[in-house]
């Protein structure tokens, strides 16, 4: 009996779409596994792509690859024609909470948002509430106002955002272990943004941090505006989720952030087109000076995330060049963490921290986590 996992999609970005291609090409596997995933309903910004029978459709390969392919070319979800149905703003969100209310009863739903929204929260609390499953890539939802996310993880079990710190590194479910077994965690240190690791180690080697973090941003490991990333808000929600999983009552702004760009280059002063072409090149000089200081003291630069004693901050620090953090290389993250069990030698984790393909790998594996929640 193979075991059919509903869900829908809720952003077709960089990683909304490498999760689609993931999908249809791990069929056979997932075959073998007992396993089906039903992408019944994706959506944007704008659209909401569903079919019109929830209970017996799903959207076909065929037609998820066409998705990829249109949102690649930037072209929008009403395009799309056959036996979906697209529907738009402002009815997108109540067309998911009546496929979610619809699925629930039966089969079971899986609402998965890889958006970088926070516009996504109601539904999300609504789906939880209904006794959906919510996977998540985006961090937003989980650092809003801790009454939000006393509601997201309400029901621990059927949320699942391994992906929200370390993209497909296994952080949140490394940290569970430690909590379920009574390990106090006493402090976690780690550098958790792969773009700022990828930008500390490039202008490293010389290179001008306005080029490096233009480089950062078509590999895909920025967020869509990069000065999420070097406002160094990226990596405080990270942080907080990671404060909050420890039991942490914190909000977003008791967290001491360290910004690589002046308020004048802001959302609200410039878009973001214009700061990468005239705010970051007036940035270099000082990244440049700081590198330089720092490696006179034979250290280099590394933005840190701190969490400990109910302390948590973000920000650059310098570091023995021969150290973990000093050591890694490219957009790779690494957490530190030291607790009971791991006092003397703490346990570290490792690996590629950005990008569509760790992250939408993460998020699929996050789903089929979830699937004995599932009926056939
Ligand atoms: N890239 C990475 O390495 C990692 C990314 N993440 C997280 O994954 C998420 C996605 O990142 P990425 O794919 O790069 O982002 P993109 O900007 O490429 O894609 C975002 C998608 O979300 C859609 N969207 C925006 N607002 C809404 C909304 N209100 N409802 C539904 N969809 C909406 C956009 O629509 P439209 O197409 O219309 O613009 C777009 O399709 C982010 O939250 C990011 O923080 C997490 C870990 C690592
Ligand atoms: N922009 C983020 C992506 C993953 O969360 C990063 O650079 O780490």
């Amino acid at each position: 009996m193979v075991k059919s996992i509903s869900m829908v999609l809720m952003g077709c970005g960089g990683v909304g779409r490498q999760l689609l291609q993931h999908i249809v090409s791990c069929r056979s596997l997932h075959a073998k596994q007992g396993v089906r995933l039903r992408v019944v309903g994706i959506c944007d910004s704008k659209s909401l792509l569903f079919v019109s029978d929830v209970l017996t459709k799903e959207l076909d390969d065929t037609l998820l690859l066409e998705v990829c392919r249109i949102k690649a070319n930037g072209t929008s979800l009403h395009t799309l024609t056959g036996e979906c149905q697209v529907c738009a703003d402002p009815e997108v969100m109540k067309r998911i909470m009546d496929i979610a209310a619809a699925l629930v009863r039966t089969t079971g739903l899986a609402l998965v948002d890889c958006s970088a929204s926070d516009e996504t929260i109601g539904v999300l609390k609504g789906a939880i509430h209904l006794g959906c499953c919510v996977v998540l890539a985006n961090k937003k939802p989980l650092t809003t106002k801790i009454e939000d996310y006393d509601k997201l993880v309400s029901h621990p079990r059927r949320l699942r955002h391994e992906s929200t710190v370390g993209a497909g590194l296994p952080v949140i479910a490394s940290l569970n272990r430690l909590l379920s077994s009574g390990d106090p965690i006493r402090q976690i240190i780690g550098s958790l943004s792969g773009t700022l690791g990828y930008v500390m180690s490039e202008v490293e080697d010389g290179k001008p941090f306005s080029e490096v973090v233009k480089a950062a941003k078509s590999l895909n490991y920025t967020e869509p505006d990069p000065r999420d990333d070097l406002s160094g808000m990226d990596v405080a929600r990270k942080a907080l989720i990671l404060a909050r999983l420890l039991g942490w009552r914190m909000e977003i702004s008791s967290i001491k952030i360290e910004s690589l760009y002046p308020e004048e280059m802001g959302a609200n002063v410039m878009s973001a087109e214009e700061f990468l072409v005239k705010g970051l090149p007036l940035l270099d000089k000082n990244i440049e000076e700081r590198v330089r200081k720092a490696s006179s003291n034979g250290n280099v630069l590394r933005y840190v995330c701190v969490i400990e004693d109910t302390r948590c901050n973000v920000g650059i620090q310098e570091i023995p060049k021969d150290s973990p953090l000093g050591r890694l290389r490219g957009s790779d993250n690494i957490l530190v963490v030291h607790s009971r069990c791991y006092s003397q030698q703490p346990l570290v984790i490792q690996g590629a921290g950005a990008g569509n393909d760790t992250t939408a790998a993460g998020v699929l594996a996050d789903i089929l986590d979830i699937q004995d929640l599932f009926s056939s």
